[in-house]
């Protein structure tokens, strides 16, 4: 060899060296026979044994030793190919080593160069990580459950002037001091969500946990125990990749609100009454329960007593569910409240939609006469749909729906022919105005439940019934 060329040999050996001593890789190479040829500082600190030492050792003597469990090497050379394996060092190392061998012309081993990758910080890593993710996804569920809730929340106001509504509002006063289960009942849009969400955010837990919802009827029966239960990560096909927090368990320390209670399936009943009973959840495909405390507030409007008869729900879950029932009155059983709400959503949109409207006298007189299958949610969307449309500043009857002035005529209509057959006709319109007028007056009162409620519905006042019923000598009963 010339100087040049032994120069050359010199860099290239010192470069090498370099590359394995910067390493954080340990590198280990051996002769064909398994003799220590070269070695870095990271290798022996991955055995934790010197590499004095180290270089005095064959790999057989390694593992007699009891410096490692295995080695790649002697694989490699039984094997003559690479090899790849996961070992745990004594040093506590997860470590991931691959060993390659290295031919000669002949085809011989002649090297064989191991590399070690330490895994436990990238396990770590991976399991902050995961740990990180988890703890996302669960403050994302809080928090989309607690924008739900924000969307769902109705205008936030509970508006009532009638005696029953005051009577319901006392009684919601009441439970909310208590820790018991509560059942609303009542016609669609009467209010059942509202007074639930009252009774929360008058008791204790509205510091402690979250007002949850759990709309029964608009969940299918498969995501409905996946959204009540959650489940643990790869529990079922197409469940999500890191698992999910059910909703009775985004309730605990607070209230748990089950909207349609009937509509929940029998089999989701059982596991609802042990949860209750227990209070523990199980996530589907998890194996340890979890403590959970929340009330239980649920509606309905329909007829559990029936469901239980037709064994579509569960007598032992109603009784736990019904520790106290709230029956809300539809709208049209407690019409003083009409003028209050409907005063109340003009204001509501026309703050929303930068209107300053103004309802009718004749508009609210119409409004309190309709009979509202929808109840207050049909309210409010009457006088929204009102409010955007009409065209001039006041509302007036041309600016009210279709439904609601088909109602007026209807209900008049009632009236006439059944009681105003030619016979009772008066011999010239003044008189039969005051026929129809008289009975008009008479099946208005017998409806009410007062004077101002009959009044309010004919759209007059009091002192001007008054002044009527005494003309026609109509007398009152309540
Ligand atoms: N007394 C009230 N004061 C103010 N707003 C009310 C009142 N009652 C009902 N509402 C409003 O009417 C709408 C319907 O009420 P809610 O959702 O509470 O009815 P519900 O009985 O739960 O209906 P459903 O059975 O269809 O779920 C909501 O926007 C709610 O805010």
């Amino acid at each position: 060899m010339g100087s040049s060329q032994k120069d050359e040999a010199e860099h290239y050996k010192l470069q090498l060296e370099a590359l394995m001593e910067h390493s954080y890789d340990g590198i280990y190479i051996s002769d064909g026979e398994g003799n220590p040829v070269n070695m870095n500082e990271a290798f022996a600190e991955f055995i934790g044994v010197s590499r004095d030492e180290l270089f005095h050792l064959h790999v057989s003597e390694l593992i007699s030793k009891g410096y490692i469990p295995e080695s790649v090497v002697m694989e490699v050379l039984e094997q003559k190919k690479e090899v790849t394996r996961m070992i745990n060092y004594r040093t506590g190392k997860e470590t991931i080593v691959t060993g390659v061998p290295v031919l000669n012309e002949a085809g011989e081993i002649f090297l064989v160069i191991c590399n070690l990758r330490d895994l436990t910080e990238l396990k770590t890593s991976e399991r902050e990580l995961k740990e990180t993710k988890k703890i996302t996804e669960e403050y994302r569920q809080h928090i989309a459950s607690f924008f739900e809730d924000i969307k769902q929340q109705p205008f936030g106001q509970l508006i009532y002037r009638s005696r029953k509504m005051n009577n319901i509002k006392q009684k919601a006063d009441k439970v909310a001091q208590v820790d018991t289960n509560v059942l609303i009942t009542g016609e669609t849009g009467v209010g059942k969500d509202i007074i639930a969400r009252v009774i929360h955010q008058l008791s204790k837990r509205v510091h402690q946990g979250s007002f949850i919802k759990v709309d029964c009827a608009s969940i299918p029966e498969q995501l409905l125990e996946a959204e009540l239960f959650g489940y643990e990560k790869g529990s079922f096909t197409d469940a999500r990749k890191d698992g999910k927090i059910g909703r009775l368990e985004l309730a605990s320390n607070g209230t748990l609100f089950l909207d349609e209670i009937g509509e929940l399936p029998v089999r989701l009943q059982v596991k609802l009454l042990n949860v209750i009973q227990d209070r523990k959840v199980t996530r589907i495909g998890g194996l340890h329960a979890q403590d959970i405390n929340f009330r239980v507030i649920c509606a309905t409007n329909r007829n559990l007593e029936q469901m239980i008869k037709e064994g579509s729900f569960r007598e032992d879950l109603y009784f736990r569910l019904k520790v106290v029932t709230i029956q809300i009155p539809p709208l049209r059983e407690r019409k003083e409240d009409i003028r209050p709400l409907a005063e109340y959503y003009m204001g509501v949109f026309n703050k929303r939609y930068d209107l300053q409207k103004i309802i009718t006298e004749d508009v609210m007189k119409a409004l309190m006469n309709y009979d509202w299958p929808g109840n207050v949610r049909e309210l409010a969307n009457v006088v929204e749909q009102m409010l955007v449309l009409s065209s001039s500043q006041n509302i007036t009857l041309v600016d009210l729906p279709d439904k609601i002035l088909e109602y007026q005529k209807l209900e008049c209509a009632k009236v006439v022919p059944e009681q105003t057959h030619e016979t009772n006709y008066g011999s010239n319109l003044k008189e039969s105005v005051d026929k129809f007028e008289k009975m008009f007056i008479e099946k208005i009162i017998k409806e009410s439940e007062t004077i101002k409620q009959a009044a309010d519905r004919m759209g007059i006042d009091v002192s001007t019934l008054t002044r009527k019923r005494q003309k026609y000598g109509i007398e009152i009963t309540k």
